[in-house]
């Protein structure tokens, strides 16, 4: 990493005010429509909050969350409150946003209500079902590269996506995979794995999760502390999955239901709700956090778009920056599997900016080119 990097200050980040952004389109028309869809089937008290939230949206300015629900995430909204939702920071209104969803149904740290549950079954099913074609990758012995890549297409699976590209239409842009593998076959005490999306996204993750776990003692596997972005993960889901698994006619997908259960009950496996992953904090500068949620462990494998932006942190960076500026603070290794959909993103060449750009002008949001990428200690 040139000097001159190493004192570069950070980008600015990713705000709604920018004409043109994701961010701004997320505000206009994506976040509206996932609200439009939750109010079409909610239940009469519950519109009412919805449709003011979706009035809010509009006109109206940021409000105070209650403390505690969402781990420090009222706390990290304080500097915004009275701002109006057009002048926000990306990562933070997301989030706000969909606090603000879950408050809606009435949900507390006591009644932790998930409105994105069936959604999130359904996804599951589905992906359930799918392992009965998937003989090569269910095979316990698959090659490791071939489970990278296709925990990446497992990414398109994302439902808070205004489009979700087919697994064919997914071209990687970075293929670090036979790096990845050396890494990940080591030998190492502890990797951390970031869980992203129910459906394809969870299952492609358990495969590999099983794949790895010869290579390394222990694996802990991290998922959201509450329901966010409509498909990612919580713990509740998780254990439903799990039972899913045991109690499926499915061969493939039984015996991958044992396995993740036998590395859970001897340990191998460890299970962990992070609230740091449901405020807009980022981990590539902030050593004290990532200690905090990664402890020891060698290397972290951030799974999909909103993890790679908790790794990045939310901001405008050069997509030729040199990606090992990200480990300055970081304290490990970090592996990125993931479908692009938001335009933070490092580690390019400019021929390969240049030219994905010329392919597709919403080829950071479009979901249609992913990356396996080693940012290697
Ligand atoms: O983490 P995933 O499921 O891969 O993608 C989620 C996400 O990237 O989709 C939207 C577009 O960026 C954002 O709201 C969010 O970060």
């Amino acid at each position: 990493m040139s000097s001159s990097q190493q004192s570069k200050p950070s980008p600015s980040p990713l705000t709604t005010n920018e004409p043109g952004s994701f961010a701004a389109f997320s505000l206009e028309q994506r976040l509206p429509t996932i609200l439009d869809q939750l109010i079409q089937y909610a239940d009469t008290s519950v519109v009412h909050a919805l449709q003011q939230l979706a009035t809010e949206m509009q006109t109206g300015t940021i409000s105070a969350l209650p403390p505690a629900i969402f781990g420090t995430l009222d706390q990290a909204l304080q500097p915004y409150i009275g701002r109006n939702w057009a002048n926000m920071p990306f990562l933070t209104v997301e989030l706000y946003f969909y606090a603000r969803i879950l408050l809606a149904f009435g949900y507390t740290a006591i009644t932790p209500i998930d409105p994105f549950q069936t959604a999130k079954e359904a996804a599951n099913d589905q992906a359930i079902a799918a392992l009965a074609s998937q003989p090569e990758y269910c095979d316990p012995t698959c090659e490791i590269d071939k489970l990278l890549h296709r925990a990446v297409i497992g990414n398109t699976a994302d439902l808070s996506q205004h489009i979700m590209p087919t697994h064919e239409q997914v071209t990687l842009l970075i293929d670090e995979s036979e790096v990845a593998k050396k890494l990940l076959t080591t030998g190492m005490q502890r990797i951390d794995l970031v869980f992203d999306n129910a459906g394809a996204d969870i299952l492609t993750d358990l495969l590999l999760i099983r794949r790895i776990s010869p290579y390394c003692t222990h694996i802990v596997a991290h998922v959201r502390p509450y329901p966010m972005f409509i498909s990612d993960m919580t713990l509740v889901n998780m254990k439903a999955l799990l039972e899913k698994l045991l109690a499926s006619s499915i061969p493939a997908a039984r015996q991958l239901g044992q396995d993740i259960t036998q590395l859970l009950h001897q340990n191998k496996l460890i299970l962990r709700t992070s609230p740091a992953l449901g405020v807009p904090a980022n981990f590539y500068d902030n050593a004290a956090l990532t200690q905090a949620i990664f402890g020891n462990a060698e290397l972290v494998i951030f799974k999909g778009d909103l993890n790679y932006r908790f790794f990045a942190g939310d901001q405008r960076w050069l997509h030729t920056t040199e990606k090992n500026h990200l480990l300055q603070h970081f304290g490990r290794s970090a592996l990125c599997l993931r479908t692009i959909k938001s335009e933070v993103l490092v580690g390019l060449t400019s021929e390969i900016v240049d030219h994905t750009r010329t392919l597709r002008s919403d080829w950071l949001t479009c979901g249609c080119y992913g990356i396996i990428q080693v940012f290697a200690q």
